[in-house]
This record gives C-alpha cells, structure tokens and sequence, in this order.
C-alpha cells in the first residue's frame, strides 16, 4: 500500500450521533433556533468530523502555502513572469506577504513548502522542500504531470498536513503560490464539473480582455486535447472515479493543486478540519473530492472569490463559503480570515448557556 492508498482507506464519513447530539445542543443554547445560520452547521459539521459534542476547539491553526510553476505560463495567460513564484516564496519566507500579515492576524503558523518551483530558490532552512518537478508541462501540449509526479505530489501535501498534526495543529489552511495557476484551476473545474471554459475561467491576477480571450481559448484547447470536455460519469470515490480524478490531475492540474488536494485528504484522514482558501483551493478539493468523496466532510469553505470557476466548485462541491470580500488574491489569504469564524462557531457549543441552565424561558 502506498500512501496515497492509506490515507484514502482512513477516510470516513462524519459521524452522524456525533452531528445529531450537536445539533440538538444548539437549539437548546440560549438562542432563538437557528439563529447563528452558517455557523451553526459549520459547529454540527466539526462535532461529526470529531465524533464527540462539543468537538475540540479548532486551534491553534496552521497554513501550508504550497509552491509551484506550470508549463501552460508559455501561452501567454498573465503578464507576470514566471520567476515571481520563487521571489514570492522568499517573501513568504521573510515574513513580508499578506499571507503573513493575516497569519499574524490570526494565530497561525506559516509552512512554505517547494513542490515545483522551476527558479531556483535561496537556500532556507524554513523552506520545505517536497520537490516533484520544476514546473509541469505545457497543458496544451501533452499531460501537465506524469501519473507519478501527480501521485508524488499528493503525497507531498498529506506528508505536509501529518507532520502539521503532529506539531500541534489543529486546524489547516491551504494556500498557494504559482504564477498561471488560475489557468490550471479552471481546467480542473471544467473537467470536474462539466461547465464550459468561457463560464469558468476568469481574470486571476487582472489581465485584461485580450488576455483573458487567449485564456479560455488556452483552457478549452487543453481540455479538448485531453478528452476532458464533459463532466465524469464515473462515481467519486469509486476505482472509476478515483482513476479518473487522477488522470484529470495529471492531464491539466498543477503541482501545488495536488499537493493541496493531498493535504485535504490528510487533514480528513486525521479528522482535523481544512479551511479552503480561494480558486485554487476549490479546484484541488474538486481532486480530493474526485479520490474520496468524504474529505469533503472535513473541508470548510474560508471565503469565496469573484473568479467565477470558484463559485462553480464551491456550487459542485455543496460548499457554503464563510467570508465574501471580493479576495482575489490566493496565498491563503482568504481562508486565514475565516479561522476565526470557525473557532466561533465551536466556541458556542462549549461556552454557551442553555435555556435551562440559564433559567430563561425557552419559547423555541
Ligand atoms: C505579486 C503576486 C503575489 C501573489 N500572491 C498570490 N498570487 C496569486 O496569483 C497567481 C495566480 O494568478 P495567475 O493565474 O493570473 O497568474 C498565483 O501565484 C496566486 O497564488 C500572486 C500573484 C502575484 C503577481
Ligand atoms: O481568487 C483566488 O483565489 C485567486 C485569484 C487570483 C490569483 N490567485 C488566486
């Protein structure tokens, strides 16, 4: 067994004793029922992935930006060159990028970690260095990935949130760093979700009209190349399926979308809770979803950004994001800002007093 194959056999579903007891502690707080809306769900949702009620507080957490290059950058879908992945990386590194700034924020921890970064980095002790490839292929040419490097690179990822679990954290947050990876996100969430690159494929880090038109034009060449152009028919989580999401990962996936979609498996397998941050995050659980429908029990929806190929995931995948403030930047950014919220949410179930132990009058 690889693993890949291990960490997909630990998956459960939640647990629904577990969610039904959270549930009905909710409508026993002193609250009118249902009035804490999306938080409520997301404590029911936490209490299952835990099996106990009220589950663990969700902290302290911990993001992982993973970083990588991708071949398709040659047809010219951002004016960015590609080297400011790896000047990014030594920016996260000093501290000196939003990510950082909302880490601090909020308490969490920052983990850089190298999955394929094509220029070469400064050496760094803090660096992780999990390296596949430098950079995929060109998507539009062939297979971004060969099926190992997909499968290295998902391993890289759940590597990454073990080792996280193990120093004490509990909650993830996946970020990303890679110049073009909105290209490749929304070839995955065409092929994931069947929708057309015109409906899906937005303007990442703002390139204007024509640009934009070379990117659809980009996304629906690769996805016809590959035979991607209609939805799965095979079921997530089945042999089918999982050999299916595989080969779509490979096809037109990034390096960090795998190891993003590795660190969610990880993070299911060890029943913590993820926070996904934004497009890219959204296309990488479309993978994880793709190899075990139940990790998404352990994925939380941080916020939801204007590119339209995420609210197409988020809508495939039954996500309700937490924070909509038109983020449209990756890094994690988006999904540090939601940890509080979730923290919120399990906070109630432990602090909250109920009608009766209150002595208030419950007209529920
Ligand atoms: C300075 C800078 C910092 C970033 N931080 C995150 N991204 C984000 O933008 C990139 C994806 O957008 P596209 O597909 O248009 O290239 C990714 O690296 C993502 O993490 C950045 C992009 C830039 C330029
Ligand atoms: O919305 C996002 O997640 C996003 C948008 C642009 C660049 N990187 C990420």
């Amino acid at each position: 067994m690889t693993l890949l194959d291990d960490t997909l056999a630990a998956i459960a579903p939640l647990s629904p004793g577990a969610m039904a007891r959270a549930r009905d502690h909710q409508d026993r707080l002193t609250k009118p029922r249902g009035a804490l809306g999306a938080l409520e769900d997301v404590s029911v949702r936490l209490a299952g992935l835990a099996g106990d009620c009220p589950p663990p507080l969700p902290a302290p957490a911990a993001l992982a930006i993973f970083a990588a290059d991708h071949g398709v950058h040659a047809q010219g879908v951002t004016p960015w060159p590609q080297e400011v992945t790896a000047q990014m990386v030594a920016n996260f590194l000093a501290g000196g990028a939003v990510a950082n700034c909302f880490a601090a924020q909020v308490g969490a921890s920052v983990t850089v970690v190298d999955v394929g970064v094509k220029t070469p980095l400064p050496e760094d002790p803090a660096l992780v260095s999990e390296k596949v490839a430098p950079g995929t292929a060109d998507m539009t040419r062939g297979p971004a990935m060969t099926p190992e490097q997909a499968r290295a690179a998902l391993e890289a990822g759940i590597r990454v949130a073990a080792e996280l679990v193990r120093r004490g954290a509990r909650c993830l947050v996946t970020g990303d760093m890679g110049i073009a990876n909105t290209t490749a996100s929304a070839a995955l969430i065409c092929a994931f979700t069947g929708r057309p690159a015109e409906e899906v494929t937005g303007r990442g880090t703002g390139v204007d009209d024509e640009t934009h038109a070379r990117k659809i034009e980009v996304v629906s060449r690769a996805l016809a190349l590959h035979g991607l152009t209609t939805a799965p028919r095979a079921v997530p989580g089945s042999p089918a399926g999982v050999e299916r999401a595989l080969a779509t990962l490979a096809a037109v996936g990034g390096l960090e979308h795998a190891a993003i979609a590795g660190f969610v498996l990880g993070a299911a397998a060890r029943r913590v809770p993820v926070i996904l941050d934004g497009v890219i995050a959204g296309a990488a659980a479309l993978v994880a979803a793709g190899l075990s429908p139940d990790a998404l029990g352990a994925c939380v929806a941080g916020h939801r950004s204007p590119e339209p190929g995420h609210g197409a995931a988020l809508a495939h995948l039954g996500l309700r994001p937490l924070v909509d403030l038109e983020l449209r930047l990756g890094e994690g950014t988006g999904g540090l800002l939601a940890h509080p919220l979730v923290c919120a949410a399990v906070r109630v179930l432990h602090e909250v007093a109920t009608f009766d132990s209150a002595g208030v009058a419950d007209k529920n």
